[in-house]
């Protein structure tokens, strides 16, 4: 089991030591931002893995409104995103769902988001988390140089095959066992009527059937 560096019963605190105190007295929060059209085991096992690797005290899975890459992808509606999201996390006491950027509306701007969440929870240090993937792009995100000037603000940049993985930007890299697909194959697997099992959990399996998501 992972130590997180909990002190504790500490007489004489040393200068280090009280930053550490400090600095934990913070809540830290992952945030993993996405369509989730649906969400799928992939992203769950990399929640995962980045919340015990970091020692977060939990991960909120964020829901877009419109992805700033808007020809990427027309997601089906939020609300049905967002059931689907409460259905996979239901079962993980250190998963919870952000629903800041459904609220908002709008294009979904990550420099937006965490200027609110920010100044609306100033004991909270956020990990926003992205694929390697996303953080080849990060040079054409929206106002990326106040982004990660942000105080209390640091990407977590899970490596991915095929990406590039490297970047100027400050960027906490992690390994983490992952598989390779994506939303994408999920629908096309199911509009091409072909199994979906293990690849996403089997509530949101039944969902998918029950209102016929993504047959078309
Ligand atoms: N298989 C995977 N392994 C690691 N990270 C992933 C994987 N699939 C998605 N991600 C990451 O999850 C985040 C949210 O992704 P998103 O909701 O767009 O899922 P997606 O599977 O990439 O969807 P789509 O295929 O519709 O683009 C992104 O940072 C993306 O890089
Ligand atoms: O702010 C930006 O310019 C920006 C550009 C690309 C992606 N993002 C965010 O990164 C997260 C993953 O994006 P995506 O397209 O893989 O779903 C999601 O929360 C997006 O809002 C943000």
């Amino acid at each position: 089991m992972q130590q997180c560096g909990i002190l504790t019963n500490t007489e004489t605190v040393t200068e280090p030591q009280a930053k550490l105190i400090h600095s934990q007295q913070r809540q830290r929060v992952g945030l993993y931002g996405g369509t989730f059209n649906p969400i799928h085991n992939a992203h769950l096992l990399v929640a995962d893995q980045v919340q015990s690797l970091l020692c977060l005290n939990r991960v909120d899975f964020m829901p877009d409104f419109i992805p700033p890459h808007i020809d990427k992808k027309r997601a089906i509606d939020a609300q049905k995103r967002v059931e689907m999201l409460k259905l996979a996390i239901e079962s993980n006491p250190h998963f919870g769902i952000e629903l800041t950027e459904l609220e908002r509306g709008g294009v979904s701007y990550t420099y937006d988001t965490m200027k609110h969440l920010l100044d609306k929870n100033p004991l909270m240090e956020y990990y926003f988390i992205i694929g390697g993937d996303m953080v080849d792009y990060l040079p054409k995100w929206y106002r990326i140089n106040d982004l990660v000037k942000l105080p209390r603000f640091h990407f977590v940049g899970v490596r991915r095959q095929g990406a590039k993985n490297e970047t100027n930007y400050p960027v906490i890299w992690v390994d983490v066992p992952t598989v390779a697909f994506s939303s994408t194959d999920i629908r096309h697997r199911v509009s091409t009527g072909q199994s979906i099992k293990y690849m996403v959990p089997p509530k949101v399996e039944q969902f998918i059937k029950e209102h016929r998501l993504y047959y078309e």
